[in-house]
């Protein structure tokens, strides 16, 4: 990348930050559209501090998220991930990756709503599946067919999911890529709002 593009895209990332002050930037989508990886991108270039609700449930109970699912529950995982999400949108300038079935929770997406600026990373079920395949830490899609349980929950969540202020397509491409693809989408978007 030559020299004025890099200073653009720092431009760009710079006049998010200020338009945000202060306000959380939350990703949502799938298992496997890049909320965890393409998220700790963008804060770096918003210089913000980055938080995955999935590796605070894990902290908190010094389990991974397949332990909890089969020693605990769903519904208990579900609880939990209700309660960090809540801690956390009280931070300032933060980015927070969500884990793909947390939005779909009354309570935290009118929270997110009120708090935050929410981006929904949209991809397309033939890339979702062939990213959540390089590893088994998905415990919704221990299923007997996953491509068909990942399409029931694309089919159930994609309605919720639009709900998000703001869709980027999680497109197969570097994640760089669709890091400044969210910054240039949401900066366009508070531009609109003014
Ligand atoms: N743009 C991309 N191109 C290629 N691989 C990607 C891209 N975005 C994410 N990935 C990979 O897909 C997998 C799932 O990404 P992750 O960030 O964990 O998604 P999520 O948090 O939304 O479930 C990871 O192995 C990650 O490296
Ligand atoms: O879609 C879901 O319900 C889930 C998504 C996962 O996070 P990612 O979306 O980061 O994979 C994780 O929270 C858990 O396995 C449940
Ligand atoms: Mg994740």
């Amino acid at each position: 990348m030559n020299r004025p593009d890099a200073a653009s895209r720092q431009a760009r990332a710079e006049e998010l930050a200020e338009r945000l002050a202060g306000r959380p930037l939350v990703l949502v989508g799938m298992m496997g559209a890049g909320k965890t990886t393409v998220g700790r991108r963008i804060a770096t270039r918003l210089n913000r501090h980055f938080l995955d609700s999935d590796e605070e449930i894990e902290r908190a109970a010094h389990m991974t998220i397949p332990e909890i699912f089969e020693q605990r529950g769903e519904p208990e995982f579900r609880a939990g991930e209700t309660r960090v999400i809540a801690r956390v949108l009280k931070d300032e300038g933060i980015v927070l990756a969500t884990g793909g079935g947390a939005f779909v929770n009354l309570e935290t997406r009118a929270l997110v709503k009120e708090e935050a600026i929410s981006v929904w990373l949209k991809a397309e079920i033939d890339i979702l599946f062939e990213r959540v395949s390089r590893r088994s830490n998905r415990p919704l899609l221990k299923t007997a067919n996953p491509r068909a349980t990942l399409q029931k929950l694309i089919e159930e969540r994609y309605p919720i999911y639009a709900e998000a202020d703001v869709t980027v397509a999680s497109r197969d491409v570097p994640q760089d890529v669709v890091a400044g693809d969210v910054i240039d989408a949401v900066l366009t978007y508070l531009k609109r709002q003014d």
